[in-house]
């Protein structure tokens, strides 16, 4: 199974196909066409089509396609048949939010530690993840094989944060601050920036409007 090569485009829309088909498997649902599942997660038909190929023909025309061999599918693709743990750097107020969220509802991606510069939180557990002090981010996230890391702290420390992080084993980088951070070739970067969408969001209703307008 080539996965390395898909495009990134194709590689951001693999959660949102599986997330759907999972809802629809669990409504007892055995088969979609490419068209209804457009409508239903709002990616045109050919754009589906043409992500589904890159994994080889997966549908099979006039029949449309097995949703219980695409979850299986996509749970291997997007490595969800084992739980990937995940480390959280800056446990303030959207770090707080985030461990009490803590991807609950069918995903196999966990909080499992979480650190931070303030001996008052560091050494408490909260919503069932312990902090620790950044003295043990090291030898916590090679013990625990963490390799993903979600960095929620003050934009002012995120480079020096994400050049401690490159001394352990994290592979990449969920990048909630408003700093473009740099790390190494090997390790990657996923930013996360609330104000960027909404901005995005305000110029399609500015420019195109809704899509019953
Ligand atoms: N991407 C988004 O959409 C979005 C939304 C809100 C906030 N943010 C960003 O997320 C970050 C956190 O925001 P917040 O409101 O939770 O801030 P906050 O001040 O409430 O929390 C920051 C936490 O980081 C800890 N910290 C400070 N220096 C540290 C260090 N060197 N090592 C480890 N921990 C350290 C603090 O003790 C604190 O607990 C900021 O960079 C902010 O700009 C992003």
């Amino acid at each position: 199974m080539a996965t390395e090569n898909i495009p990134n485009a194709t590689a951001k829309r693999l959660p949102i196909y599986y997330r759907y088909l999972n809802i629809l498997a669990d409504s007892g649902k055995t088969r979609i066409s490419s068209t209804e599942l457009a409508e239903a997660v709002k990616v045109d038909s050919a754009t589906i089509r043409r992500d589904f190929s890159y994994f080889g023909a997966l549908g099979k025309r006039g029949y449309g396609y097995d949703i219980a061999s695409l979850v299986e599918f996509f749970k291997k693709v997007l490595n969800q048949d084992r739980l990937t743990n995940v480390a959280l750097i800056g446990v303030g107020n959207l770090g707080h939010a985030l461990l009490n969220f803590n991807f609950h509802g069918g995903s196999n991606v966990r909080i499992s530690a979480a650190f931070d510069i303030n001996e008052e939180i560091a050494g408490t557990i909260q919503s069932g993840v312990p902090i620790y002090p950044m003295s043990d981010m090291k030898e916590q996230l090679n013990a625990q094989q963490i390799e993903i890391a979600i960095l929620t702290v003050p934009a002012p420390v995120a480079q020096k944060v994400t050049d401690e992080l490159t001394e352990t084993g994290i592979k990449g980088i969920l990048n909630f601050t408003p700093l473009r951070i740099n790390v190494p070739e090997h390790m990657r970067v996923q930013n996360v920036d609330l104000t960027n969408e909404l901005q995005t969001l305000i110029y399609f209703l500015d420019r195109f409007g809704t899509e019953d307008e």
